[in-house]
């Protein structure tokens, strides 16, 4: 029974998290621009969490904050634990490619003085290392000489793959996908969710970044919904797939109406700037369900095996 407990504990578990920026105005003016608010969020072993929401809702900087690479005028509030294990900085920076790895967003992020090969490797030239890579090499499509280009001989979607491919093979436990599909065509596109698959079946866990939700439906377990910094729904893959009305947030129920198969409806409005953030439901200025009490900060509840951010979901 313990074991089973075990096992079902969250291998990454955010709680409450709140990251501000702290900023200087134009003359001496400095204020905080808050743009994580009160977000959790847990992905067990053996499962995939795809994170979805609008450009600017904070996924990129989920992603940092886990791994300790936010920018020095950061501050951070709530907690991040690994295997139960609170995640100072110093532990961030250990675990770092070891323990927890990222395929960036931005494909500047590789060496351009390492050969793209030792990179993928972590520096490990050994038998052992060159077999794995040049396996995972040959599922993306990408040609053995490819190991012994630098980083500006690749074009942009064989940089995506090289990047993919380092965090597949590294030990890490946990992956953390920052948009790892766009410039690929559909087959590698899907060859890399697969991938994910793969290594979420064997038991590791993976955060999925994406803008492809479409994609994401079908291999991940569960998806989130990011808006304005923070988790507005947690649901079930499987709600996504059925339609607008399994799921709980006008937002999410938005964003699924918004996809082209579904329709193309965006909402009218924008989401808000982190400096004039609306008071108590951010997605509020929006919401054609608004009322007087969506003024107050609204918890996160739990509805139908979900989880949402709205007093008038049902
Ligand atoms: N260093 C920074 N200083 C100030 N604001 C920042 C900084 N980095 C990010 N932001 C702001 O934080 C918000 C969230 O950014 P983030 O990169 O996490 O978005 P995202 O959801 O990953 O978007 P995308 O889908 O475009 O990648 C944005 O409004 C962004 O402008
Ligand atoms: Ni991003």
């Amino acid at each position: 029974m313990k074991k089973e407990r075990m096992e079902n504990a969250p291998l990454l578990k955010v709680e409450d998290l709140s990251v501000s920026f702290h900023m200087y105005d134009k003359g001496l003016e400095q204020y905080d621009l808050k743009v994580i608010s009160n977000l959790s969020l847990d992905v067990k072993p053996g499962e995939i969490v795809a994170i979805a929401g609008s450009s600017g809702s904070g996924k990129s900087l989920l992603a940092h904050a886990v791994m300790g690479i936010l920018p020095e005028n950061a501050r951070l509030t709530g907690s991040i634990t690994y295997k139960g294990e609170i995640l100072d900085q110093k532990k961030k920076e250990a675990f770092r490619g070891t323990r927890i790895a990222l395929v960036p967003q931005s494909i500047a992020y590789l060496d351009p003085l390492m050969k793209v090969g030792k990179q993928v490797t972590g520096g490990d030239r050994g038998k052992e290392a060159e077999i794995s890579q040049r396996e995972i090499f040959k599922r993306f499509h990408l040609d053995e000489k490819i190991e012994k280009y630098y980083p500006f001989q690749l074009s942009g979607g064989m940089a995506r793959r090289v990047l993919v491919s380092t965090a597949v093979i590294s030990d890490a436990s946990l992956i953390i996908a920052d948009e790892p599909t766009p410039g690929l065509d559909l087959e590698m596109a899907l060859e890399a969710l697969k991938v994910f698959r793969e290594l979420a079946d064997e038991g590791k866990a993976v955060v999925l970044i994406t803008h492809d939700i479409d994609l994401a439906f079908h291999i991940a377990d569960r998806i989130a919904v990011f808006y304005a910094g923070t988790t507005v729904e947690m649901a079930r893959a499987e709600d996504f797939l059925e339609g607008a009305g399994k799921l709980r947030h006008p937002y999410s129920k938005a964003l699924w109406q918004a996809l082209p198969q579904n329709g193309f409806r965006p909402i009218p409005g924008f989401q808000p700037y982190a400096r004039y953030l609306p008071k108590g439901c951010l997605f509020s200025p929006r919401c054609p369900h608004k009322t007087k009490e969506c003024e107050n900060d609204i918890p996160m509840s739990e509805i139908r095996g979900g989880y949402v951010r709205c007093i008038h979901a049902t």
